[in-house]
């Protein structure tokens, strides 16, 4: 069974997801004559796979792992290549892997010839319900986290659920971080099937992660197909990063992605509750869903300063004005600007103990 999820705008596209989905690719590279398939080592037979599947010329284009391949010397590398192999305005990128690969050659796409087609295929949980979905590409620079980066809506998007099969659980989990925001901020029947059977959640061959998948991706359709560019309602998609962002720059990007949203969730809950808008059991509930996923919900206490320092590059921030997305109930977000010292203070307690 393939579900098809169609995410509106200037530039539509589907998100698909299902089992065996190679075939859904060449309808998206009608008039090209090249493919670019960069992808992490890990991930190479399912590139290489990507790519006899195309049957076009294709560039195989190894990038480094995880967050070491979301780099402005890496993107450099894969330019490097589409020149070499004359990549003309027809053709089309393509992205093999977890979001940092697909944020990686999103943003090599976005930026080769002014634009040019990109698809991600997702292979993480995080990549298929985020990351591969809404044009968001980016780069990491010393600065902070996806500092460099363009919105480029891909032609289509491919999650192909039988990637899930080697993904690690402790990368399923991860992923779930991300699930679990769409939980908070839109669709808390996400919450109850987590609360419900979490070990089945974390399972690659069940209906329910399956459910959740196409839950989240929804949820991000939803919010991306009316504000691409992040004017507005997008930022309730950054739920938790705020925080999560600071501390990946702080832990030079070792840390999952996931794991650290996941802490900046507890941290975006208790400013919400301390604030007054978010009541006790709704703010509680994060910890403990995000706990029997294994996910982190604690950091240390030292790093505050630093973390507050890394939150001031928040794409969020207006002029000195840091500005957070905090619940005003269940599936009700708003923002939170300019909180005062205490007040994060007092937050980021909740999150150090
Ligand atoms: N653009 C967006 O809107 C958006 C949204 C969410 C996350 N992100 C970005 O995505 C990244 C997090 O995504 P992620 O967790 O997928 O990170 P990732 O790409 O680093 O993947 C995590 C790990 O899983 C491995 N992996 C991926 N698929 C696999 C598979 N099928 N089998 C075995 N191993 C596999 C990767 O090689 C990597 O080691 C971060 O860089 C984050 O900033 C972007
Ligand atoms: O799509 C969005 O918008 C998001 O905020 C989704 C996030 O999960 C994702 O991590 C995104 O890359 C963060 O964006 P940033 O603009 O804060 O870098
Ligand atoms: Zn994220």
């Amino acid at each position: 069974m393939v579900t098809r999820i169609a995410v509106t705008g200037d530039r539509p596209y589907d998100v698909v997801v299902g089992r065996g989905l190679t075939k859904e690719l060449p309808p998206l590279l009608e008039g090209a004559a090249r493919v670019a398939v960069l992808h992490p080592p890990a991930l190479r037979a399912r590139a290489e796979a990507v790519a006899e599947a195309t049957n076009l010329k294709t560039v195989p284009i190894e990038v480094p792992d995880a967050e070491r391949g979301k780099s402005i010397e890496v993107a450099a590398r894969c330019w490097d290549e589409l020149g070499a192999a004359g990549f003309t305005r027809t053709d089309v990128v393509v992205g093999v892997g977890g979001g940092a690969t697909t944020d990686l050659a999103g943003y090599v796409a976005a930026a080769w010839l002014r634009g040019v087609r990109w698809i991600p295929v997702a292979t993480s949980v995080a990549g298929m319900v985020d990351a591969a979905v809404g044009g968001k590409t980016a780069v990491n620079i010393a600065a902070g986290k996806n500092l460099v980066g363009a919105f480029h809506p891909p032609a289509g998007v491919l999650c192909d659920l039988d990637a899930l099969d080697t993904l690690p659980r402790e990368d399923i989990a991860a992923g779930l971080a991300e699930v679990v925001k769409g939980g908070f901020i839109a669709d808390p029947r996400i919450l109850e099937l987590v609360e419900e059977n979490p070990e089945a959640a974390l399972d690659p061959h069940s209906d329910v992660l399956r459910e959740l998948i196409e839950r989240k991706i929804q949820v991000k359709a939803d919010v991306v197909g009316v504000d691409l560019k992040e004017s507005g309602l997008r930022e309730i998609l950054n739920y938790g990063h705020t925080l999560g962002h600071a501390i990946e720059r702080r832990e030079k990007y070792t840390w999952k992605h996931g794991h650290a949203v996941a802490v900046g969730m507890i941290f975006a809950a208790e400013l919400g509750r301390l604030a007054g808008r978010l009541d006790d059991a709704t703010a509680a509930r994060h910890r403990a869903i995000l706990e029997l996923l294994g996910l982190p919900t604690s950091y240390p206490e030292e790093g505050w300063s630093e973390l507050l320092a890394g939150m001031r590059v928040d794409k969020k921030t207006r002029a000195a004005t840091l500005r957070f997305v905090v619940l005003d109930g269940l599936a009700k977000p708003g923002v939170l600007a300019g909180p005062d010292d205490g007040l994060l203070r007092r937050a980021y307690a909740e999150v150090a103990r």
